[in-house]
């Protein structure tokens, strides 16, 4: 389809993103210009090309870029692995959704969550949303009132549905006007970049949220330390860092009751590799050790096991205080005790309509209890909450995301 000739300064622009930031991006800008445009090429008109996600297609260039060194670890080919992951997962329409084969868990899932922010965030808060995937809990953050949101995540088909999502573009939306909160959205791997440079114009924040990603940071020590520094140099003092991610305690006693290195069910599968045979996991080296995950409908890549001691010795390194750890099944059991939180969960349909036939499987419950919960409370004095507001909701453009070179 013809368009009209896009401005040479956008062009620059467009070329050194797409070359210096090693962008894989999604639409490929084909100009044919005329002999006495400043592109000096031969033709009349311009067209403009969609591409696939760049991942479909450019499958070569990355292997090119990783013979070339650009990538030239086995790890960075494994965050790239799980970024590809990810950005290859486009959002689905509401009845993809309620048809997933584990339905009852992604909403038990939303249900951990939505009780966690609601009681870990006050009105106002300023919220940073590590891994914040494609924006699944922006109206749970809207929900608790918060004053300003930033989401960070490393899969850049993600972000794009993240910015959609807010500016309510997707049926999740529907019926929506807007957000009750400002936002700023940025494609990074946030266990490798200094996010107190990146950050540094928004101020503290009064909660940071790692949702079921934390343990992508776990590969090496390196990098897990990066998180931790990361998460305790945008908290203010008092300030929470909350999260879910995979219960190692619970992965390693499977695997020891299972007959090889895999163990799980129809919804769920976690492989470990030969070299863990002695089922044996010294606490002298408890990063890089690696397995592969697959939940149904969901996940298919490969994962650090976190050995929670661990985590929080290295959290307290950084003036991350423990305040509560719990597994999935015991949240559940403690918090449907509270009638607000019971109803939210009815309300949701997370456990589902047993009379009905239509309740959370036993394999989705088990495959549940493979997560925990966990929240940190950065040390030191609360200053006064910050109230100021940080301006109100815009939609954001595509030139507004802020893209990290990786
Ligand atoms: C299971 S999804 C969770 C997404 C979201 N937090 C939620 O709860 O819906 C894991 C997310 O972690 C992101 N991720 C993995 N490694 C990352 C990294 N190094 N930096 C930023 N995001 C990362 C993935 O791209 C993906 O969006």
């Amino acid at each position: 389809m013809a368009r009209e000739l896009p401005s040479w300064t956008a062009i620059e622009h467009l070329v050194d993103r797409i070359s210096a930031q090693r962008i894989r991006a999604r639409r490929l800008l084909i100009f044919v210009g005329s002999s006495d445009d400043p592109l000096g090429a031969t033709g009349i008109s311009v067209h403009i090309v969609e591409m696939k996600r760049a991942h479909d297609i450019d499958e070569s260039a990355t292997k090119r870029l990783r013979r070339d060194g650009v990538n030239d670890t086995q790890g960075k080919e494994i965050v790239r692995q799980v970024a590809d992951h990810y950005s290859a997962r486009s959002n689905q329409t509401r009845e993809q959704r309620e048809a997933s084969p584990i339905i009852h868990l992604k909403k038990l899932n939303n249900w951990i969550k939505s009780v966690l922010i609601q009681i870990y965030t006050q009105r106002g808060d300023t919220v940073l949303d590590m891994a914040c995937g494609k924006g699944g809990d922006l109206i749970k953050w809207d929900k608790a009132s918060i004053g300003y949101y930033v989401g960070i995540d490393i899969a850049e088909g993600s972000i794009e549905d993240a910015r959609k999502r807010y500016n309510g573009e997707t049926d999740h939306a529907r019926g929506r006007r807007d957000f009750g909160f400002p936002a700023k959205l940025i494609c990074a791997d946030c266990f490798e970049v200094d996010l107190e440079k990146i950050l540094k114009d928004d101020g503290l924040f009064n909660v940071c949220s790692v949702q079921f990603a934390m343990h992508y940071s776990w590969d090496t020590e390196e990098r897990a330390r990066r998180a931790f520094r990361n998460v305790s140099a945008i908290l203010q003092p008092g300030g929470c860092f909350i999260g879910t991610m995979p219960d190692a305690d619970v992965l390693v006693r499977k695997l020891r009751d299972a007959p090889e290195l895999e163990f799980g069910n129809r919804v769920y599968r976690v492989r470990f590799d030969e070299k863990y045979s002695e089922k044996q996991f010294p606490s002298s080296t408890p990063y890089g050790i690696q397995y592969e995950f697959h939940l149904e409908d969901a996940v298919d890549c490969p994962e650090w096991l976190v050995p929670f001691q661990c985590f929080k010795s290295l959290a307290a390194e950084y003036g991350l205080e423990l305040v509560f750890k719990s597994n999935f099944h015991s949240f559940v059991k403690q918090y449907c005790q509270q009638k607000d939180f019971a109803d939210l969960m009815r309300k949701l349909g997370a456990l589902g309509d047993s009379a009905a036939g239509d309740a959370i499987t036993d394999d989705e419950w088990d495959a549940a209890y493979i997560y925990l919960v966990f929240v940190f409370r950065k040390s030191g004095n609360k200053p006064p909450r910050p109230r100021s507001s940080r301006g109100t909701y815009k939609i954001i453009s595509p030139d507004e995301v802020i893209y990290i070179p990786q």
